[in-house]
């Protein structure tokens, strides 16, 4: 979805659907993932107890047997498993990905892993999982998980979305229904709010007491009605993840970190950390 000619294709996908390619490969993805979700949904058809949801899909179930004589209800089998899909589609690579960039980033920046390390033995010891009431009490980790997300820059352009009404912005009228790409980039990368924009640098979300600091350039997760909705979810993932592993192991590069090229293999819709190996030593 991130190579050139995905982005080519998304230009002008109303023409270059009618030809054969590589583009269309994506949809034959797409369906295989709704076919399995469909065999769950029926799965969870034939188990389910409306007094004991056991997921996200016996809760939509349980809404569409509550709505059935509603002929406009948007509970319905079709909206069950595009939502299901879509949850997945959202919720895997982003944080997957993110998760990739951040290793890479600790294995260039061992002074950084080193300054976690620390706050995950004074805080948390070695005697028990990290939970994320923990989180409160570790700004170092928070700033650097921060700044892997904001350095990582996963979705640069945003997600497409489009102007309900006549719209002025800086002295242009966009009209009513123009798509537009809300940058995350820029943003993320602005000069005028951190102060070392281009580098991978915790000190970014730090006071000078060490203390961790909001910022409101920070929006990997997008603002507004539509701010992604797994954006508590995902945070809380990353720092268990990178804490629990961090707690246990320490990253090991197979090269010098200063010959870690932390160049995207891709850059599109997401952006793809490149391939690489690593040690992960116990500690
Ligand atoms: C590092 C992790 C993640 C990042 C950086 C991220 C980023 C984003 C961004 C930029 C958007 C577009 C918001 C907009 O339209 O303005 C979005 C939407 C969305 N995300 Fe995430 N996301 C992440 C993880 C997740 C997770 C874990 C889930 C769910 C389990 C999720 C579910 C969604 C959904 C459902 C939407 C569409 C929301 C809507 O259109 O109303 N995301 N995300």
């Amino acid at each position: 979805m991130s190579t050139a000619w995905s982005q080519f294709y998304d230009m002008y996908a109303s023409i270059l659907k009618y030809f054969p390619g590589p583009h269309t490969k994506i949809y034959d993805i797409l369906e295989d993932m709704r076919a399995y979700i469909a065999k769950r949904v029926k799965k969870n058809k034939e188990t389910l107890d409306l007094n004991a949801p056991r997921d996200f899909i016996d809760c939509f179930l349980i809404q569409m047997e509550k709505e059935k004589g509603n002929p406009s209800s948007e509970f319905n089998t079709k909206n069950l498993e595009l939502t299901t899909l879509n949850l997945f589609f959202a919720g895997t690579e982003t944080v997957s990905s993110t998760l990739r960039y951040g290793f890479l980033f600790l294995m260039k920046h061992p002074e950084v892993q080193a300054k976690m390390h620390q706050e995950i033995d004074q805080v948390i010891g070695q005697n028990r999982a990290p939970n994320i009431e923990d989180r409160s009490q570790m700004p170092y980790v928070d700033a650097v998980i921060h700044e892997v997300q904001r350095v990582s820059d996963l979705i640069p352009m945003n997600v497409a979305h489009s102007v309900m009404r006549d719209t002025e912005f800086r002295g242009y009228i966009i009209p009513k229904g123009t798509e537009i790409y809300p940058l995350l980039h820029t943003v993320l990368f602005d000069p005028m709010k951190f102060k070392s924009p281009f580098a991978f640098n915790p000190e970014n979300f730090l006071d000078e007491n060490g203390r961790f600091k909001k910022n409101d350039a920070f929006m990997p997760f997008s603002s507004g009605k539509r701010v992604c909705l797994g954006e508590t979810l995902a945070r809380m993932e990353l720092f268990l993840f990178f804490t629990t592993t961090l707690q246990r192991f320490r990253l090991k590069p197979l090269v010098d970190p200063k010959d870690i090229d932390t160049t995207p293999q891709e850059s599109g819709f997401a952006t793809i950390p490149p391939f690489y190996k690593l040690c992960i030593v116990p500690r």
